[in-house]
């Protein structure tokens, strides 16, 4: 690609999962300090944020924008080797699992022919009879298995954009269920005041990431899957994510690093949600993640799905072979009120694997390669509006 005399390159992969954005880093990025991927974290995070927030926000981002970073060695994980590692952004900083850049980046490891990228490319697992690479991923919630549907083109392999990728995340479990939380009433919004009630119920659920779950009417809303009321719920789960957030034992005491233990978004949800069996692959589960700061999230949150399919198994509503669709906003059939024509494209599938591991399916798509450069200092951190 071009270079810019004076200016340092930083190029990147654009890909999307049922609409949701993955900017995935490939040459620019400096070599990240410290032994284990959540050190590299931390590093990243205290010494090179600036190139997140570049890359995440405004003029080459946006509120929305997410970000992968791979880290081409990672340490020996209490999980198992893995075969390349990764760290995940967004406009607020770095998470701890994200399935939608998963199923992204899984496509791009088979493709990229880079061993600078990927140093163990040549090592991937070719399944000749069932035509399907099989990848370990290290998140920072630990190691992800990701199996991508590939064909062999040549002597090459590529990953076939007909099928669905699909990963085995870590164990997921429901941290909270029923939880009664009580709103002060200067934070009550008009809809919540409308029913008469001071509190909402929700659940509090683990998948690589924490989410709190909630249905929409505890909320006072109805709707959801016809994308209303965004801007309205928006408030309402930032106020949930400020009140349960700061609950810190909902998040600790479950055996995970203390960097995992938090809060990292809120998903509504309708009442098919409390049904059995979820609806199963006909009837797809709406949920609209806020996560981060506030993002929302296009893809049907592929940790929300492992949390979700966590809590429906202990709530004693999914058995072990049934599987659920999930929809997104996109991925509904909103196509009158938000002129968004997206489709089962948009949708994941998840189900409940060996222990309480759970597998989600998904599909992405390639949008773009950039070269981005910096040269002035009012646009070398980016800024949001
Ligand atoms: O699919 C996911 O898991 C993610 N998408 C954006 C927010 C989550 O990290």
């Amino acid at each position: 690609m071009f270079s810019i005399e004076g200016t340092t390159v930083i190029k990147t992969i654009e890909m999307h999962t049922g609409g949701e954005p993955t900017r995935i880093i490939v040459h620019g990025y400096p070599s990240l300090e410290g032994e284990t991927l959540l050190e590299k974290r931390a590093y990243a995070r205290e010494q090179v944020d600036e190139i997140r927030q570049r890359l995440m926000r405004e003029p080459r981002g946006h509120k929305e924008m997410y970000g992968a970073i791979i880290v081409p060695e990672t340490e020996r994980t209490r999980s198992g080797d893995a075969d390349v590692g990764v760290l995940f952004c967004h406009n607020e900083g770095y998470s701890t699992m994200c399935g939608h850049a998963t199923i992204a980046l899984g496509r791009f490891l088979v493709d990229t022919q880079d061993e600078e990228v990927f140093p163990r490319r040549k090592q991937v697992h070719f399944d000749e009879t069932r035509s399907e690479c099989h990848l370990r991923l290290h998140a920072p919630c630990g190691v992800v298995e990701v199996t991508v549907p590939s064909v062999r083109n040549g002597n090459r392999v590529r990953s076939d954009p007909e099928r669905e990728v699909r990963f085995i995340s870590v164990k997921s479990f429901a941290a909270a269920v029923d939880l009664t939380v009580e709103v002060p009433e200067e934070l009550r919004w008009r809809e919540l005041r409308d029913t008469g009630k001071h509190d909402v119920k929700v659940d509090v659920a683990y998948g690589g990431a924490f989410y709190v779950i909630v249905q929409e009417r505890e909320l006072g809303f109805e709707g959801v899957r016809n994308g209303k009321d965004l801007k309205k719920l928006d408030v309402v789960t930032a106020t949930l994510k400020q009140l349960l957030g700061a609950r810190k034992e909902l998040f600790h005491g479950h055996g995970l690093e203390s960097e995992l233990e938090y809060l990292y978004g809120v998903i509504v949800v309708d009442e098919g949600e409390g049904k059995k069996g979820l609806g199963g692959l006909e009837d797809g589960r709406i949920g609209v993640c806020f996560f981060a700061d506030q993002q929302i999230d296009r893809s049907p949150t592929g940790s929300g799905v492992s949390a979700r399919v966590a809590l429906a198994r202990a709530k004693g509503l999914l058995g072990d072979d049934e599987r659920v669709r999930f929809d997104s906003l996109l991925s509904a059939d909103n196509t009158r009120t938000t002129g968004l024509a997206g489709g089962a494209a948009g949708s994941f599938v998840g189900s409940a694997v060996s222990g309480s591991r759970v597998q989600v399916e998904g599909r992405a798509y390639y949008t773009g390669a950039c070269a981005f450069v910096v040269e002035d200092t009012f646009s070398r951190h980016g800024f949001l509006v």
